[in-house]
């Protein structure tokens, strides 16, 4: 791999006698993994179940490492969301914030979902996961993720970050911020990275990161904590930026994070910074079973309990969602809150508890996205099957993984099931893969065409 001279002379004055080190990574492969979805399956269960070669990624509990001649993105327990595929730096952020139950998360740069997908997962359903990106484009990709991986209490945003900092001063109790960034560490990943190099480099990526990063700060709670994380080397774009936040800032403070054998310290030596910088931590590819990252948790120091925001008026109407209200009754046995029901242009939404009013926001999704209300019946969503366990469906069809059925499934097609009429939850061992509809033992195939299986 040819890396740009200007970049290999950088590098060499920052890492000196570790240079050497450092290049000859690019003659080894890349690492590979998957990060387990907890809000589907732990991590032991599916190590019974998986037939794929795993094994465990030292700093993340979710996390394995898989052989690169494998294809876990092409198996039903994929299009179930038992797992996201990840690279093992890639786990660190998410898993290293520390989140609680019914927390009020912000992850502010969020396509295509890899981190979020892991917050949505420690929330265990509670609370409230606010998931932004500012492309559109890239916004789409994070809502399919969240929604595979069954993901009920988020909001998708797709603003700047200034917008969201009108509406949500000091609000959320935990903050992400995988900032855009020159992607130095994804060079072995992905070569491509090298080009964008070339075109917007270190500079342009630090101008970013510094307004980003106070605007997620004026967002934070006092005793709030937010985790800032790059894929790059460069201290322009990693020790400065905390050491802008901390100049600009004074409340934060830098937080310990776990160090795990072949982790670095972060380096207040290349930015003439404070010997706190130490705390943040760096990942090498020459050190680690891993691409490179940055990470530093902080924290806001103060006693308020930050600001309020007005609450969402719920403004659900029985007659609106009766059709739902059936379907519920004659499929399900799960109890939702019938107030937090949204209906729009017949699309119906089961709203977040403690929803803050988003007035105004570019939204692609507010809740859990349940369905349609078509000529007076209730047509399920992809999205309402993978937020739901199998034990919550009346009636299901459950193939086994061996079974040839499942992928065609997967495909679209239609099949032959001996099964009473009606809607069916269809599993593949138990974990939900979407609907079907039978008639005369005819299983007409609901899976959301847009995921089928190519
Ligand atoms: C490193 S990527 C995020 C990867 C993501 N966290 C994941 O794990 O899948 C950075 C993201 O920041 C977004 N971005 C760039 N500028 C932004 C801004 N001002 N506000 C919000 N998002 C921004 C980019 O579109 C990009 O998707």
């Amino acid at each position: 791999m040819k890396l740009p001279d200007k970049y290999e002379a950088r590098m060499e004055a920052l890492l000196k006698e570790e240079y050497q080190a450092y290049i000859e990574s690019f003659n080894k492969d890349r690492y590979y993994g998957i990060r387990i979805n907890t809000l589907k399956i732990q991590p032991d269960v599916f190590k019974k179940i998986t037939k794929l070669k795993i094994k465990e990624i030292p700093w993340a509990y979710n996390g394995f490492y898989y052989d690169k001649d494998q294809q876990p993105a092409k198996h039903p327990y994929y299009f179930a969301g038992l797992y996201y595929v990840q690279e093992p730096s890639a786990m660190t952020p998410a898993n290293f914030l520390p989140i609680e139950e019914g927390d009020k998360v912000l992850d502010l740069c969020a396509a295509p979902g890899g981190k979020s997908t892991e917050l949505g997962a420690k929330l265990n359903g509670t609370g409230l996961l606010i998931s932004n990106d500012i492309s559109h484009t890239r916004a789409k990709a994070l809502l399919k993720n969240i929604e595979l991986s069954g993901i009920t209490n988020s909001i998708i945003t797709s603003e700047p970050s200034e917008n969201l900092l009108n509406h949500f001063p000091e609000y959320f109790d935990k903050i992400l911020v995988d900032a855009p960034c020159s992607g130095e560490g994804m060079f072995r990943k992905d070569p491509n990275m090298i080009k964008s190099w070339e075109n917007q480099g270190v500079e342009y990526y630090s101008a970013i990161q510094k307004d980003i990063i106070i605007q997620a700060g004026k967002m934070l709670k006092p005793n709030g904590l937010m985790l800032y994380s790059t894929c790059t080397f460069s201290p322009e774009e990693n020790e400065e930026i905390i050491e802008h936040l901390l100049k600009e800032y004074p409340e934060f403070t830098i937080e310990k994070l776990p160090m795990v054998e072949g982790f670095d310290i972060g380096k207040p030596e290349w930015v003439d910074g404070s010997e706190e910088l130490k705390k943040c931590v760096r990942l090498w590819p020459h050190k680690i079973q891993g691409e490179g990252h940055f990470l530093a948790l902080l924290k806001k120091q103060g006693n308020s309990n930050g600001i309020e925001k007005e609450g969402y008026k719920y403004s659900a109407k029985k007659k609106e969602y009766i059709e739902l209200e059936e379907f519920i009754n004659e499929n399900l046995s799960i109890e939702l809150d019938y107030n937090r029901i949204e209906v729009i242009q017949e699309k119906v939404y089961y709203l977040p508890k403690d929803m803050p009013n988003v007035k105004g926001l570019r939204l692609l999704r507010t809740g859990w996205y349940l369905g349609e209300i078509k000529k007076k019946r209730f047509e399920p969503s992809q999205a309402f099957a993978m937020g739901l366990t199998s034990s919550e469906a009346k009636s299901t069809i459950n193939f086994s993984i061996n079974q040839d059925e499942v992928l065609r499934y997967l495909k679209g097609e239609t099949l032959q099931v001996e099964s009473s009429k009606g809607w069916k939850l269809v599993c593949v061992d138990d974990y939900p893969l979407g609907w079907g509809k039978i008639n005369n033992n005819v299983l007409k195939n609901k899976y959301y065409s847009g995921w089928r299986w190519m």
